[in-house]
């Protein structure tokens, strides 16, 4: 399972991104607001934000009508080739999804302040991928119907938020479960974001019930490789070590 972080904060992606199993990030208006963005600014932070971490970006659009949806997925797909276009499970949704899946953008990577000497934009023309077809999430998911329909609208991902779920009174981590074993028997292409986790046992239970990535607050990921027993095992273990140097 690919490990993503669910931020728009860059310091949280630059700590993350230095651990090495970064593999992508999520991003949502709610994310953008707590980081400060405003829409004129969206552009440069996604463009930092590939920068800093190297990896996919789901950037949401706002938008609820099908036309201002796909204007919007086609303006961020030419930021870098690292956005995914994430827009909400609806029906204008998936027309968005069906349009925008079908069309072609150039990753021109405009206006970014490091497009010169950038690997990510030198990969991308290496592979002669100079236009491409946005990647999309699917967001907003609470039911299997929801992710096949994403799917067959043309989405690469699908995100169920499990806490959400919960929250009020489901069992986020069934839909995963659910989710993951209806695309194996379908032999469905397509990759399952569990998100809204809430805690690390989601991150164990949702490893378990077959998500592809988990999305998750960088607070979740600290917490994944935190146990009390580690730092007294090494604390112990480097006592010995100094004992038996001075003991020379
Ligand atoms: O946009 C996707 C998020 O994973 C939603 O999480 P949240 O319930 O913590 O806002």
């Amino acid at each position: 399972m690919d490990f993503y972080l669910d931020t728009a904060q860059l310091e949280e992606v630059r700590a993350a991104a230095a651990w090495g199993v970064l593999r992508g990030v999520t991003t949502n208006p709610s994310h953008m607001a707590r980081a400060g963005v405003r829409e004129s600014e969206m552009r440069g932070h996604i463009q930092e934000l590939c920068w800093i971490a190297d990896v996919p970006i789901s950037v949401e659009v706002v938008a609820l009508d099908a036309d201002g949806m796909v204007a919007q997925g086609l303006d961020f797909a030419t930021w870098s080739p690292h956005v995914v276009v994430k827009l909400p499970t609806t029906v204008e949704g998936l027309k968005a999804m069906a349009r925008l899946s079908r069309s072609e953008v150039m990753a021109s990577c405009q206006g970014c302040a490091h497009v010169t000497d950038c690997p990510i934009r030198a990969r991308f023309a290496q592979q002669q991928r100079l236009t491409r077809r946005p990647e999309i999430n699917a967001t907003l998911i609470f039911t299997v119907n929801q992710a096949l329909l994403a799917l067959a609208a043309g989405a690469s991902y699908v995100s169920p938020f499990v806490g959400r779920l919960d929250a009020v009174g489901e069992d986020g981590v069934a839909l995963v479960a659910d989710l993951a074993q209806t695309l194996r028997v379908q032999q469905q292409p397509g990759k399952i974001i569990a998100a809204a986790l809430r805690h690390p046992v989601h991150v164990t239970a949702v490893a378990r019930a077959g998500a592809h990535i988990a999305t998750m607050a960088y607070t979740i990921l600290t917490q994944l490789i935190e146990h009390p027993l580690t730092t007294a095992g090494l604390e112990a273990f480097l006592q010995d070590y100094r004992r038996s140097q001075e003991e020379r």
